[in-house]
C-alpha cells in the first residue's frame, strides 16, 4: 500500500526524528536525495552535472535550505548554481554558505538565468506554504513553469495544498517532484498531482503512524484482493450480482454494465429491466428477468442506475434488498438520502464531479477542485461508501482511510466506460469484497484496462471492458 500522511503528521515525526539526531542531519539527508535525483534528471536529458546550468528558486523557509543544500552539492559536481533569493536576508544561511564555498552564486538577473537554466529547483515553500503564494513568489513560479528548463520541485510544487491536493492560485508546474519522508496527499489527487510531475520518494527515517491519511493500492494488494476460485468453488459460492440498468432509450448501458460485471469475478450475472434483448445478444451467459429485481432471484449484490431512466420503482425495490448496492448514474438521482442512511446492508455510491455536486448541492467545478473534502462530505452525509470518478478516483467511507486510485488515463472520459466500472465492482461486491476494497479494486483494475486498450489511443467503453482480463493478468502476475 502506498500512503500519504498530511502536514501535521509529518511536522510531529519530524520532531521526533530531530530530536535523535545532530541537528541539519535530516536536511542534510533531504539534500543528498534531492541532489542525486537532479544528477539524474540531468543524465537523462542526455546531459551531464558538470557545466549544466541550474537555478534555484530559494524561498526563506527551510525548502529553500534543501534547494541550496542540494545546490551546493551539483556545484561540487562542476554544474554552474545561480540562487533566486526571495528574501535575501531570510534565505537559510548554512544553506547559502554552503552554496558560495562549493562556487555556486545569488542571481542578480533571475529572470535571464532562468531562461537559460536547464534545470530549475523549486525551493520557494514546502509544507510550511500558507494560502495562496504572495505576488513576487507567484511571478517565480509562473517564470519556471514556462521555462524550457526541467522543473523539480522540492518537497511538493509550490503554490498547492498539502493536504488537499487544492489549487486556490498561480503553483509552480513541475516535470517531477522529490519529496521527502512520505507522500503527502497533494502529490496523488488532482489538480495538484499534475503539477507534481513525476514523484521520487526520499527516505530521510521518518517513522509514521501506522493508520495514513490517504492510502492506494499497489499491484500486490490488488493481486491479494481479488477473488480465485477455489476447487469447490461453484457459481453461488463465487457470487451471484444482479444489474438494474438500461432503459428502452438507453439500452447499451445495461450491456456495458453487464460486460463489466462479466469480468469482475462474480460466477453469474443477472440482468433485469427493459434491455434484455440487447443484453442477450451481445453476452447470452446473462441470466435475463422481465419482472421486478425483488423477484429476480439469488442475487448477492446489486448494482443499480446506469442508463435507467425515470424507473424509481426499480431503484426502490433494488434499495430494498439486504444485500450490499452499488448506486451509479440514475440511480443517484432517484435514490433518497434517507432511503440510503436506513439501510443495514452496505451501499456503495459512484458518482462522477457533477453527479457529487447535484448530491452535495455545490458546483461541479468545486467539487473537481475540492475532491478529497467533497467525497468525505458525501460519505459522512450519505452514511456510505462513495467512488468519486474523475481525473483522480477517490473512495471514502465513514471511518475509513479514503483511497486514491494509482492507475488510469485520460482515455477513459468516453461515454459508458462509468457503466463498465460499475458493472465490475458491483461483480467484486457479489464476490465477497467489501464496499471499499471492491470499489478501489474495480477502479484499479478499470483503470489499468483503459491504459492497456488505448496504449496512447482512443478507446470506446466496450474496449475497457475487454481490457479488463488482461488488467487482472497483469495485476496478479506482480
Ligand atoms: N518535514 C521534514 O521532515 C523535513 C522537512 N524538510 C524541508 O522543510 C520544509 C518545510 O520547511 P519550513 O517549515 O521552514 O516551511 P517552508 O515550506 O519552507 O515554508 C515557509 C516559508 O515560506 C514562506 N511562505 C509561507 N507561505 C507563503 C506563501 N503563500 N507565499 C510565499 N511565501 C510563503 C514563509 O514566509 P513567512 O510567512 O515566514 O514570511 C516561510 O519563510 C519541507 O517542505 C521540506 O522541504 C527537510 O529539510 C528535512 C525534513
Ligand atoms: N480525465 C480523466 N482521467 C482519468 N479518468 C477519467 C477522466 N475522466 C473520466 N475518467 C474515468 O472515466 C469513467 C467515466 O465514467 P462516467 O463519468 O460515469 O461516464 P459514463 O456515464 O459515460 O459511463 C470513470 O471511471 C472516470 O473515473
Ligand atoms: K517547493
Amino acid at each position: 500500500m502506498r500512503t500519504a500522511f498530511v502536514v501535521e503528521t509529518v511536522r510531529a515525526a519530524e520532531r521526533e526524528l530531530m530530536a535523535r539526531l545532530p541537528e541539519g542531519a535530516l536536511m542534510q539527508r533531504a539534500a543528498a536525495g534531492l541532489a542525486a535525483a537532479c544528477a539524474e534528471f540531468l543524465g537523462q536529458s542526455r546531459g551531464k552535472v558538470y557545466g549544466s546550468r541550474v537555478v534555484l528558486l530559494v524561498g526563506s523557509g527551510d525548502n529553500g535550505g534543501d534547494a541550496l543544500y542540494a545546490g551546493a552539492r551539483l556545484a561540487r559536481r562542476g554544474a554552474g548554481v545561480a540562487a533566486v533569493l526571495l528574501a535575501p536576508e531570510r534565505a537559510h544561511a548554512g544553506g547559502l554558505r554552503a552554496l558560495l564555498a562549493a562556487g555556486g552564486r545569488v542571481s542578480t538577473a533571475p529572470e535571464r538565468d532562468i531562461a537559460d537554466a536547464r534545470l530549475i529547483l523549486d525551493g520557494i515553500v514546502g509544507i510550511g506554504g500558507k494560502g495562496g503564494l504572495r505576488p513576487d513568489a507567484a511571478r517565480l513560479a509562473a517564470l519556471a513553469s514556462d521555462s524550457r528548463a526541467f522543473v523539480v520541485a522540492v518537497d511538493l510544487p509550490s503554490g498547492v495544498e498539502a493536504d488537499t491536493g487544492e489549487v486556490r492560485g498561480p503553483a509552480v508546474r513541475a516535470d517531477a517532484t522529490v519529496t521527502f519522508g512520505t507522500y503527502k496527499p497533494c502529490l496523488l489527487v488532482d489538480p495538484a498531482r499534475e503539477l507534481a510531475g513525476a514523484v521520487r520518494l526520499v527516505d530521510i527515517g521518518l517513522e509514521l503512524p501506522a493508520a495514513a491519511d490517504l492510502e492506494a493500492l499497489q499491484y500486490a494488494d490488488v493481486a491479494e484482493l481479488l477473488p480465485v476460485p477455489g476447487a469447490e468453488s461453484d457459481k453461488y459460492r463465487r457470487g451471484v450480482v444482479g444489474i438494474a440498468a438500461g432503459s428502452a432509450r438507453y439500452p447499451g448501458a445495461a450491456v456495458l454494465a453487464v460486460a463489466g460485471a462479466l469480468r469482475g469475478g462474480a460466477g453469474a450475472v443477472r440482468y433485469v429491466g427493459p434491455a434484455a434483448d440487447a443484453v442477450i445478444d451481445r453476452f447470452p451467459e446473462t441470466l435475463v428477468h422481465a419482472g421486478p429485481p425483488s423477484k429476480a432471484g439469488r442475487v448477492q449484490a446489486w448494482v443499480v442506475g446506469p442508463g435507467l431512466g425515470d424507473d424509481a420503482d426499480r431503484v426502490r425495490d433494488v434499495l430494498a434488498a439486504d444485500v450490499p448496492v452499488l448506486i451509479d448514474a440514475d440511480g443517484l438521482r432517484l435514490a433518497a438520502r434517507a432511503t440510503v442512511r436506513a439501510r443495514t446492508a452496505p451501499t456503495l455510491l459512484t458518482p462522477h464531479a457533477g453527479e457529487a455536486a447535484a448530491l452535495l448541492g455545490a458546483d461541479r467545478a468545486e467539487v473537481e477542485a475540492s475532491r478529497l473534502p467533497a467525497v468525505r462530505r458525501l460519505a459522512e452525509s450519505y452514511g456510505a461508501t462513495v467512488l468519486l470518478k474523475g481525473s483522480t478516483t477517490l473512495i471514502a467511507a465513514p471511518g475509513r482511510v479514503v483511497r486514491v486510485n494509482p492507475t488510469g488515463t485520460s482515455w477513459l472520459a468516453t461515454a459508458g466506460s462509468g457503466d463498465v466500472l460499475s458493472g465490475l465492482a458491483g461483480s467484486l461486491l457479489a464476490a465477497g469484497l467489501d464496499t471499499v476494497d471492491a470499489a478501489s479494486t474495480a477502479a484499479f483494475l478499470h483503470g489499468l484496462a483503459g491504459r492497456l486498450a488505448a496504449w496512447g489511443g482512443p478507446i470506446g467503453a466496450q474496449d475497457v471492458a475487454e481490457g479488463v482480463r488482461g488488467a487482472w493478468r497483469e495485476a496478479t502476475r506482480a
